[in-house]
């Protein structure tokens, strides 16, 4: 299965000078779906973890699959406003701006080892503002999965203490 099919590029969006990677054939097509969270699966099957997170929004559809087929807590990460309870917080930049995450405080027990699961790798704004999250909570991320990274930006630069694996690289 070659997934770069299955990821389009959109230029200009969502702003002139963004190639935005398309994921929606990679979830219309159930095969491209099924072989993208068995591979996931496959990477994390020697990985020690507590609990697994997904960032609002496309890192639900990537996280939850893998929540429910290894039987792992789900824990939401949101876009500011939208957690019910009391919150921790972090500010973040990304490719085509920045953001503030939220974190449920209670979300995570001291000591907890989470991964990460979600779309795309770009900066790895998100992912470290997450790693920060986790840390303030007392947890520790160990490590993160993605169908696709833009290697131009480096992220990697930014992830030094953790697992990073991705499907797809550009
Ligand atoms: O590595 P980074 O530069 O941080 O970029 C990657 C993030 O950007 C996208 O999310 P976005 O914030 O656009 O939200 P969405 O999932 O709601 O579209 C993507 O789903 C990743 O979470
Ligand atoms: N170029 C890009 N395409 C899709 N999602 C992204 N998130 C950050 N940069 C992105």
């Amino acid at each position: 299965m070659n997934l770069k099919n299955y990821v389009r590029d959109i230029p200009d969006f969502p702003k002139e000078g963004i190639v935005f990677k398309d994921i929606t054939p990679a979830l219309k097509s159930p095969e491209a779906f099924k072989y993208t969270i068995d591979s996931f699966q496959e990477l994390v099957k020697d990985w020690d973890f507590d609990a697994i997170i997904g960032p609002e929004s496309r890192g639900f559809i990537y996280s939850t699959p893998m929540a429910y087929n290894l039987n792992k807590p789900f824990i939401p990460v949101r876009k500011p406003g939208k957690l019910p309870a009391e919150t921790i917080s972090f500010s973040y930049d990304l490719e085509y701006g920045s953001g503030i995450l939220e974190m449920h405080k209670d979300a995570i027990s001291k000591g907890d080892k989470v991964i990460i699961v979600d779309d795309i790798l770009a900066t790895g704004g998100t992912t470290e503002a997450i790693i920060k999250l986790v840390e303030k909570a007392g947890g520790k991320v160990v490590g993160a999965l993605f169908l696709a990274e833009l290697t131009s930006l480096n992220p990697r630069e930014k992830l030094t203490e953790i697992k990073v694996e991705s499907l797809i690289k550009y």
